[in-house]
């Protein structure tokens, strides 16, 4: 990646070179590097098809070409490509003329710089959305990921995770912040990892936790600081920011951000530049920035905790990682996972796990998510003895757990229906029992759970059919 932005370039057609020089300087100033100026409108047909053109800045008074002929052509031969007319006539006709055209914008070179910039922004951001959903849907419908060594560390085969890696190839090269919501300890930070590894870009990840992190501090660890910025700064320090130059700055916990920091937040993503405390030279970020929480974002600026416009500054690019209940089908895959990663870092030999320890695992609702199942793991392997892996641990844990049982879920279709002479109540109810005790293993407590009901109710209803 060249690092220029936006991806795609920005053809300003203007015969006066000095007007060319002046945007370029006030669109670099708004992030935008990737301008190719064109003095001579009859060489923009050949820059069309040599270049990667996203949008087009015309002016309309021109010798050889009319600015209209230009626009005309453009909007039928490149609809993909947009067209903002700046000119230096301030007249309402030809602007509806050129917006019936086929123009995205009109303005009018005179007017505010400011008014110019947001509609360039605009339009690179429509146009930005644009692509990344033509290549999502393309991602999506053919299944594939093409870079899946960036997922390497994230183990799954679920559905909606598949496709949050396709998101990610989408718009892990966008400079736009990425949003990563999901509840404590699904592997938000091993997605804005992936993500950073996607976006190929040469500086490093640098992980926040902006989680009691007041407001000076948090000031002090993004921006830093200048020397002798305050009682006891006796040396510069370089904040996180800077550390985090043509890479990925990663802030993790934004959700427990005071009010001022949010300001700060805010500031930083709308005008790209900080000042370090004590220093009057202002630096620009240089770094993608990538946000998780596991709080309800949406909420929390709907209940007036979060600020409304971070919160729509943030949320342009977002994806919500699942809670493990929603995804029991990785239970086997991160069960193996971890046993693996659990022996090997104990030096013990891999043990098996008993056969019913994953419907043991799929009753339990996993409040702490992947990082409890490690945890459990974990544990379980530390105490581990014989060749096969004990349950104990495991049932301990899920109790602990606070017995968040979650039975398994209703059969998607009736197990009767293709019976033709039905089992008594009395006959089905010992059936559902004598197979619940097989796939636990006989352990009665799990077999309790898989039928959604208390072991001593399981208890009572075994002594009760043996007297
Ligand atoms: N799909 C997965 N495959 C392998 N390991 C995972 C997976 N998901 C999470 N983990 C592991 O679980 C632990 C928690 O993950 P991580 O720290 O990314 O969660 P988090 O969502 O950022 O949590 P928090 O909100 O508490 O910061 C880490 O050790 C991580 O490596």
């Amino acid at each position: 990646m060249s690092g220029r932005y936006p991806s795609f370039a920005i053809v300003a057609v203007d015969d006066e070179p000095a007007w060319l020089r002046s945007l370029s300087l006030v669109l670099e100033r708004a992030g935008i590097d990737h301008l190719v100026p064109c003095q001579d409108a009859r060489e923009l047909p050949a820059l069309l098809a040599r270049e990667d053109v996203g949008l087009v800045l015309l002016d309309l008074n021109m010798p050889h070409l009319s600015g209209e002929e230009v626009l005309a052509r453009v909007a039928a031969e490149h609809p993909g490509v947009a067209v903002i007319v700046v000119s230096g006539m301030n007249q309402v006709e030809t602007a509806v003329r050129c917006v019936k055209l086929g123009a995205f914008d009109y303005f009018v070179k005179t007017a505010e710089e400011d008014r110019l910039v947001g509609g360039v922004l605009r339009a690179v951001r429509m146009l930005e959305l644009e692509r990344e959903n033509r290549d999502m849907a393309s991602r999506v419908l053919s299944g594939t990921v093409a870079r899946p060594e960036a997922f390497a560390g994230i183990v799954t085969r679920d559905r909606a995770m598949l496709s949050i890696f396709s998101y990610l190839e989408a718009v892990a090269p966008s400079p736009q912040p990425l949003l990563v919501l999901g509840e404590s300890g699904v592997g938000k930070e091993l997605f804005a990892r992936a993500a950073h590894a996607l976006s190929g870009r040469p500086g490093p990840l640098v992980a926040v936790n902006a989680a009691g992190l007041d407001e000076a501090m948090f000031a002090d660890t993004l921006f830093g600081h200048a020397r002798g910025a305050f009682t006891g700064a006796d040396q510069a320090r370089r904040g996180m920011i800077e550390e985090a130059a043509d890479g990925t700055l990663f802030l993790d916990e934004i959700g427990d951000l005071g009010t001022g920091s949010q300001v700060k937040l805010l500031r930083l993503l709308q005008e790209g530049e900080y000042f370090p405390l004590g220093s009057d030279r202002p630096r620009r970020l240089q770094a993608r920035v990538i946000v998780a929480t596991h709080q309800d974002l949406a909420a929390r600026q709907a209940a007036g905790t979060f600020r409304r416009d971070l919160y729509y500054r943030l949320c342009t690019h977002q994806v919500r990682i699942p809670p493990l209940r929603e995804r029991k089908g990785d239970l086997p895959l991160l069960l193996d996972h971890f046993l693996e990663e659990t022996a090997r870092e104990l030096g013990k030999k891999r043990p098996t796990a008993p056969r019913e320890l994953v419907a043991l695992l799929g009753t339990y609702a996993f409040p702490g998510n992947v990082r409890e199942l490690r945890a459990m793991v974990a544990d379980a392997v530390s105490l581990h003895r014989e060749k096969v892996l004990s349950m104990d641990a495991f049932v301990a844990a899920i109790e602990r757990g606070g017995g968040a049982a979650s039975p398994g879920a209703a059969p998607a279709a009736n197990p009767f229906a293709p019976v033709e002479q039905l089992p008594t109540i009395h006959d089905a109810v010992e059936l559902l029992v004598q197979e619940a005790l097989s796939r636990a293993g006989g352990n009665q407590t799990l077999a309790a759970r898989l039928l959604g009901i208390t072991q001593s109710a399981l208890s009572k209803r075994l002594k009760a059919a043996r007297g």
